[in-house]
């Protein structure tokens, strides 16, 4: 097989980040956009040993599945790769996913439950992070063409707000009439590198974070003023990214207007969000989620509660109110002032949460004497560490209920609670990012009797 040539592959699987899987000349081919059941005729892109990436060219036989995407950009650029497969069939995508994994770590008896769909199928995201880039001579916003840095104009987000998207644009037209410059990344000169809009559902309030290269440049009295007039924007800030690099924002923030957080809420719960905290992006699914973990935490009044990754305490503020006492432990200092600061403004007095990572506040805090009763975890992608999963497990609790956003790492950590005597019998996948194939999952591990 070489670069360039035509093949005709038939479809047989979806690959976890929903290529499809075709085999040719002992070859595992993944092709860009094709599904599962369909015949193609795909030009191949690139042949490594084992396997080659290939673009459809022509479809021959055509799944049943297939959406068709108005707009490709969203299904090239990545930000929708899963947006050309009917949402049941995308449920399903999700939960084959977690199925998969267990099948491999011979776990098969696990079940599974159907993904939670997603109350919203598109325009779901509460938040938005997209690049700023100089086209032929024009700022433009849009999103990078999948595992490239080409700027792909766009001014329909589909997955985020549609409110999200008028702000948006309002804010690129302005740059546009001011002529501030786009960051220009091969020569880390230009000035705005992306726009991070944030919107709560609840409260109706907008912030916008203008992330320069700069901490100040001429037009930016001028640009924030007009910002401040686009409807419900309550809070403008500087982000600050002087380096070379692919990580979103810089470290300081600025207030340039209004607010430096916006508030919103989940149920009764109300939660105040600074630039750099974590926040969940799908407002109308994150109760769903928090109420299945929640229900299965099956929590006492007199319950000690571990938030462990808790970001601004969502979880354990959650459950605060019916149990003893909640604490947590997060990385990112302002996600744990947002914290306190909402334990506060909800009335709650029985919650405390600390900056440290998870895997020395959670040793520390065992090596204490600290006793729990039930232990909330949701990390990132990497998942849990056996530093961190060994003083859990010293603390004794009942039961830990494991949120997670990558499937692989979770079934990893579930296996090591499991050779301390913790054992689990379900995973629940939730949908919290229809169009992408992103699976977030529920487990619930319990003391194992003995
Ligand atoms: C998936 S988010 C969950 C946040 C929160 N539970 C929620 O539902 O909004 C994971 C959080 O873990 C934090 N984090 C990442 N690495 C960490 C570590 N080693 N120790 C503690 N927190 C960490 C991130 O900053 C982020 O806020």
């Amino acid at each position: 097989m070489q670069k360039n040539q035509i093949v005709e592959l038939e479809i047989t699987d979806l690959s976890y980040e929903a290529m499809g899987v075709a085999h040719y000349e002992g070859l595992t081919i993944f092709v860009n956009n094709a599904l599962p059941g369909e015949i193609v005729k795909a030009k191949v892109l690139k042949v490594k040993k084992k396997f080659a990436f290939a673009k459809i060219e022509e479809i021959i036989k055509e799944s049943p599945d297939r959406v068709k995407v108005k707009l490709n950009q969203w299904v090239q650029t990545g930000l929708a790769s899963l947006a050309h497969i009917k949402y049941d069939k995308q449920l399903e995508f999700k939960r084959n996913q977690v199925v998969n994994l267990l099948h491999k770590a011979d776990l098969d008896q696990i079940k599974v439950d159907q993904t939670l769909p997603s109350p919203e199928e598109t325009g779901y995201r509460n938040k938005a992070q997209v690049p700023v880039r100089m086209v032929n001579d024009q700022l433009e916003i849009g999103f990078f063409r999948r595992h490239s840095h080409d700027l792909v104009p766009l001014t329909n987000f589909f997955t985020t707000d549609p409110e999200i998207d008028r702000v948006l644009i309002a804010v690129r037209d302005i740059l546009r009439k001011y002529k501030v410059p786009a960051y220009d990344e091969i020569h880390n000169k230009g000035e705005v590198r992306y726009l991070d809009v944030r919107r709560s559902k609840a409260s109706g309030e907008i912030m916008v974070i203008l992330v320069c290269l700069h901490r100040d440049f001429p037009q930016l009295p001028k640009v924030a003023a007009e910002i401040s007039q686009i409807p419900d924007v309550t809070s403008i800030i500087l982000n600050h990214n002087p380096k070379k690099t692919n990580v979103i924002l810089g470290k300081n923030d600025y207030v340039v207007f209004g607010e430096d957080h916006i508030t919103d809420k989940i149920g009764d719960v109300k939660f105040r969000i600074s630039p750099q905290s974590f926040f969940q992006i799908n407002s109308l699914q994150t109760p769903r989620l928090y109420n299945l973990a929640i229900e299965k935490a099956d929590l006492k009044p007199e319950d000690v509660v571990i938030d462990a990754y808790s970001g601004i305490g969502t979880i354990g503020l959650s459950v605060a109110k019916h149990v003893k006492a909640v604490r947590g432990m997060e990385v990112i200092k302002p996600a744990v002032d947002d914290a306190n600061a909402n334990a506060k403004l909800n009335g709650i007095t029985n919650a405390e949460y600390v900056v440290g990572k998870a895997e020395e506040v959670m040793p520390r805090w065992a090596n204490e004497g600290l006793k729990t009763d039930v232990i909330f975890v949701d990390p990132p992608r990497k998942g849990l560490t056996p530093e961190f999963i060994d003083a859990a497990v010293k603390t004794n609790p009942k039961k830990i209920v494991y949120i997670s956003c990558n499937p692989a790492t979770q079934v990893r950590d579930l296996q090591l609670f499991r050779e301390q005597g913790y054992d689990f019998n379900e995973i629940d996948p939730v949908d919290m990012f229809p169009q992408t194939p992103h699976v977030e999952s529920v487990a619930v591990l319990e003391k194992a009797e003995k």
